[in-house]
């Protein structure tokens, strides 16, 4: 029983994260009632006292629910979220508890960052946990005000994989303009989707596989609008001011598209190097589909502050324009002498000294 459990396929993650009362509990309760009857279980962080999530999740059959109450995950992420994890997988390895994919819950003042590492850097759960994704909502109504004052709402942003607006319904055109906007300075990579009271299909934001070395490293247009009218009467819960306001973050973290063509192997392998040992520790997300001189393959690197992999990918088709993009998510980055060193990287074009 046990080697069979070990040799199965690694469950799938997903990392449900959005500023305080962005909606994650109202869009997981929507979920517990569609899912079928895939068992799932929820890891859920509360943060002291003032999370009451645990009590406001509709459980129900197939659904376990675990709560992480000392504090913020990211603050003891090698710690308590770690072995919370452990604790998990072994309860299905004895038969106690019975799920096939997981959701990580964080709290809304959690950056993800120390989370979405733990899943690469500890053995055990990067063999038996597939990182899924990183699902960010945002509140439509508050996500301006809470960029300005709170810096982890821009990194909870900058980390997504998909992003949910929430409380579409709350504000006007123009508003909603702006956050897209907003949104889109931070990432461009992540697709937006609109949803109001947490009705979507369960596939907008699982089984994503935004971790996997794909292909795509296309950036947005546009959004998405999943929902256009709630099912129920508005239940609107104001905005819980949690840190302390005043320091604007704004332009803290963007997103930075870099293009070019061919690229020489040994100088992408090195600018990247050089770039994540300096950088890393600003860069959230990065992603590349790159062309390199002689080589039919696309390479394809991925990565999350320092945590990074390459790929080879699909081979260029002869009718394809070869472009090599890279998109980085990060804070504070030097972009000008990034563009410039990235170019440099191009087969032919002069070395750096
Ligand atoms: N108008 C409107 N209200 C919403 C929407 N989505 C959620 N809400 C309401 O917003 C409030 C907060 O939602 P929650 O789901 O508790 O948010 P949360 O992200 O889990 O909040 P924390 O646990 O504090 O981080 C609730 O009263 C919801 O009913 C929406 O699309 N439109």
């Amino acid at each position: 029983m046990q080697e069979e459990m070990l040799s199965s396929p690694p469950l799938p993650v997903t990392i449900l994260t959005g500023f305080l009362g962005a909606g994650k509990t109202t869009l997981i309760n929507y979920l517990l009632a569609h899912h079928g009857d895939q068992p799932l279980a929820i890891l859920e962080n509360e943060f002291g006292a003032v999370n009451i999530d645990g009590g406001l999740l509709n459980r129900g059959d197939n659904v376990s629910v675990v709560e992480l109450s000392n504090g913020c995950v990211c603050c003891s992420v090698r710690g308590e979220f770690t072995e919370a994890l452990t604790e998990l997988l072994d309860r299905r390895l004895r038969g106690e508890l019975n799920f096939e994919r997981l959701i990580v819950e964080t709290t809304g003042l959690a950056d993800p960052a120390p989370i979405i590492q733990t899943f690469f850097v500890d053995d055990r759960l990067r063999g038996e946990l597939m990182l899924d994704a990183v699902i960010t909502l945002v509140d439509a109504e508050h996500i301006l005000k809470q960029l300005d004052e709170h810096r982890v709402a821009a990194s909870q942003i900058g980390f997504a994989d998909r992003i949910l607006l929430t409380k579409a319904d709350r504000v006007g055109t123009q508003e909603k303009e702006r956050v897209l906007q907003r949104i889109g300075q931070i990432n461009n990579k992540a697709d937006v989707f609109e949803i109001i009271q947490g009705v979507c299909p369960a596939s907008l934001w699982l089984d994503i596989r935004a971790f996997e070395l794909s292909d795509d490293v296309s950036v947005r247009e546009g959004f998405h609008i999943v929902s256009a009218s709630p099912a129920q009467p508005v239940r609107f819960q104001p905005f819980r001011a949690q840190e302390e306001a005043g320091q604007s973050w704004n332009d803290d973290i963007r997103a930075h598209v870099f293009e070019a063509g061919y690229l020489d192997l040994k100088r992408i392998g090195a600018f990247m190097e050089q770039t994540i040992e300096r950088y890393g520790n600003d860069m959230l997300r990065y992603k590349g589909v790159l062309a390199i001189d002689d080589q039919p393959q696309r390479l394809i690197v991925q990565g999350v502050h320092k945590v990074v992999g390459f790929d080879y990918g699909s081979a260029w088709g002869a009718e394809e324009a070869v472009v090599s993009r890279l998109v980085i998510i990060g804070r504070q980055l030097p972009a000008e002498a990034l563009q410039q060193a990235f170019m440099q990287t191009q087969a032919g074009s002069p070395s750096a000294s």
